[in-house]
């Protein structure tokens, strides 16, 4: 898909097709819409990030709770949106035994107690092992930089999604 495709669409097409580069937040795709032309898909892109930088801490927690948890009860009772499946199942989340399931739940309950908003990571770019210990050892992140973290890792989501679309090279995931 090229951006002369992309800047053609109407408003629905645009919705149908990128309203969930950042998860069950259609509302990000709306708003970006309204900005074409964009002059490459990298500036699209960015739309999607600057939308995101320019929110209140709300709303960008908002966002993140948007987030089925990583093997999570979405998961277990099969309700992951499509991107969100593919994701957890590359990562080797969808055949945890019952102790690491267990210990991924648990982690997750305390990460979300303390920060108030569920742990997200690119899991396309974790497996089964990195994803506890990166939860682990991100539960002991202050308050501030764990929002900024956890938000850069939409950005990775975002933008994996965003080249599967386009059939872009996802190779540039700063
Ligand atoms: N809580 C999460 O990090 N969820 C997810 N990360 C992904 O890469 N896909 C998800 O559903």
């Amino acid at each position: 898909m090229d951006i002369e495709k992309v800047n053609s669409m109407d408003f629905g097409e645009f919705v149908d097709v990128f309203g969930n580069i950042i998860e069950k937040c259609p509302l990000i795709a709306a708003a970006v819409w309204s900005q074409r032309p964009f002059s490459d898909l990298e500036d699209l892109e960015n739309h999607f990030f600057a939308f995101i930088d320019a929110l209140p801490r709300s709303g960008q927690e908002g966002i993140l709770r948007c987030h089925p948890d990583l093997a999570g009860r979405d998961l277990q009772q099969g309700k992951l949106t499509a991107e969100s499946q593919r994701e957890q199942s590359q990562a080797g989340l969808t055949s945890l035994d019952a102790g690491d399931q267990l210990r991924l739940q648990q982690l997750n309950a305390q990460y979300r107690e303390r920060f108030g908003f569920p742990f997200v990571l690119a899991a396309r770019l974790s497996d089964r092992a990195a994803v506890p210990r990166e939860l682990a050892r991100r539960l002991h992140c202050q308050p501030e930089s764990e929002l900024r973290t956890a938000l850069g890792e939409v950005k990775k989501i975002g933008h994996l999604r965003l080249a599967d679309l386009l059939g872009t090279d996802p190779a540039k995931v700063e």
